[in-house]
């Protein structure tokens, strides 16, 4: 066994010697046997929530209604959540109850994929009564017992399929597939929230177009936000060789394909419920690349634009062009690094310098000169430093130019 599993070791035994048993269990121990990077460390345990929070010093109470604990140990935090059967499930959500149970099988029943219900004990050794290590081997998504009862209990796990097969590159098995066509509609009861958490997995997939066509095959697309009747549209996103592309240029590129204005751009996104902050950055990557398809950046639109989004923006542009060649994004990060100012602090004058060479009160006329000076500077008309545009200032207005 290695990190993180290591130092999650203690943990199991002290519930063991409170004489409780304790696994770790879900997407951990699926990635481990995958040879997969591991992110979260779980672990199921035969202790109530209760009994948990009396043997460690530290704890937060982050799921007590679905039996989860998070246990904060020498700089760690571990979720331990308590055998459980998930009891009568309410409109295909996650049920508001759990029946706590002390049976480490009837816990692995109620999970959703065979991959996703092995335990792993203390010791290494593997507990996997659905098999799910051969459907590991396989790379098959197949549900534990039967798909239909298992999307009924939670419908999210329909996207949990296809986004599984973005990132982990497996495919679904067919009866699976099947439930999915047929139970696409409960995915109307899922908040969009947790939708959203499994798309953005999936748009980061290393097969992100293979789970695109499976959300087109099963009709799944119908019930996600925005996506409604976008069939032939999601399908244009098909054509691009898109792998490269982060989490936000890929919703960049949806709201191309979907061919949406500015205002629609933002009623999608904020249907999806992203964070405003993150709307903003993924309709500035949308805006510059289409500025791109047009013309070549100025210096003013590398300025307004910064680093980050020159590069998303050209990303996508190079995606949407069909060019393989990254040297394009090279090129204009190192213009971009070479401006005379990155940002309005940076320039030589402020308001107030020049309030005060004309003598005259601040106004809409001062926001435009300061825009005219920032042009001016990234263009080399004048070097930035407080006399140089000072004279430039002079210059400029003895010969009547607009906005000077
Ligand atoms: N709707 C769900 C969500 C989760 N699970 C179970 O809870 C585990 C942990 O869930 P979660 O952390 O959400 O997903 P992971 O499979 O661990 O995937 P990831 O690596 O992305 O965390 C899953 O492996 C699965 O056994 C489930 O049965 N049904
Ligand atoms: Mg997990």
């Amino acid at each position: 066994m290695k990190e993180p599993f290591l130092s999650a070791v203690p943990v199991i035994k002290r519930l063991e010697s409170a004489g409780y048993e304790a696994y770790f269990v879900g997407g951990s121990v699926r990635d481990y046997l995958l040879g997969n990077k591991i992110s979260d460390v779980d672990i199921a345990t035969s202790a109530t929530p209760d009994e948990v929070k009396a043997i460690f010093p530290k704890t937060v109470d982050i799921g007590i209604q679905h039996g989860t604990v998070l246990v904060l140990l020498k700089n760690n935090s571990y979720e331990i959540t308590t055998f459980r059967t998930e009891g009568e499930y309410q409109d295909f959500r996650r049920p508001k109850e759990v029946s706590f149970i002390r049976n480490l099988n009837e816990d692995l029943m109620r999970r959703d994929f065979t991959m996703n219900a092995i335990a792993m004990d203390a010791n290494g050794s593997i507990i996997d009564p659905f098999d799910g290590q051969t459907a590991i081997k396989e790379r098959v998504i197949r549900t534990v017992g039967s798909p239909e009862e298992r999307f009924r209990e939670d419908a999210l796990r329909m996207m949990r399929a296809v986004r599984f097969v973005s990132q982990l590159s497996f495919h679904i098995a067919g009866e699976t597939l099947l439930a999915l066509k047929k139970d696409a509609h409960l995915l109307d009861k899922i908040a969009v929230e947790r939708k959203r958490a499994e798309f953005e997995k999936l748009l980061s997939g290393d097969n992100r177009k293979k789970a695109f066509r499976i959300l087109l095959e099963t009709q799944v697309f119908e019930y996600l936000p925005g996506l409604k009747n976008q069939e032939l549209k999601i399908e244009k996103l098909l054509s691009y060789l898109c792998d490269s592309l982060n989490k936000k240029e890929m919703w960049a590129l949806l709201l191309y394909c979907l061919e949406l204005n500015q205002q629609d751009s933002e009623a999608f996104l904020r249907n999806w419920r992203l964070p405003v902050k993150e709307m903003k950055e993924i309709q500035d990557i949308l805006l510059y690349a289409k500025q791109r398809l047009i013309k070549d950046w100025s210096r003013y639109d590398l300025y307004t634009a910064g680093s980050e989004t020159i590069q998303s923006a050209e990303k996508l542009y190079l995606v949407l062009k069909g060019i393989n060649d990254y040297d394009s994004v090279k090129y204009w990060l190192n213009t971009y690094d070479h401006l005379p100012i990155k940002q309005r602090s940076e320039l030589a004058v402020t308001g107030s310098d020049i309030m005060a060479w004309r003598e005259q009160a601040g106004g809409p006329w001062l926001k435009e000169l300061l825009t005219r000076i920032e042009h001016a500077v990234l263009q080399d008309e004048v070097v930035n430093e407080k006399e140089k545009i000072k004279e430039w200032l002079k210059a400029c207005s003895q010969k009547s130019e607009k906005n000077c």
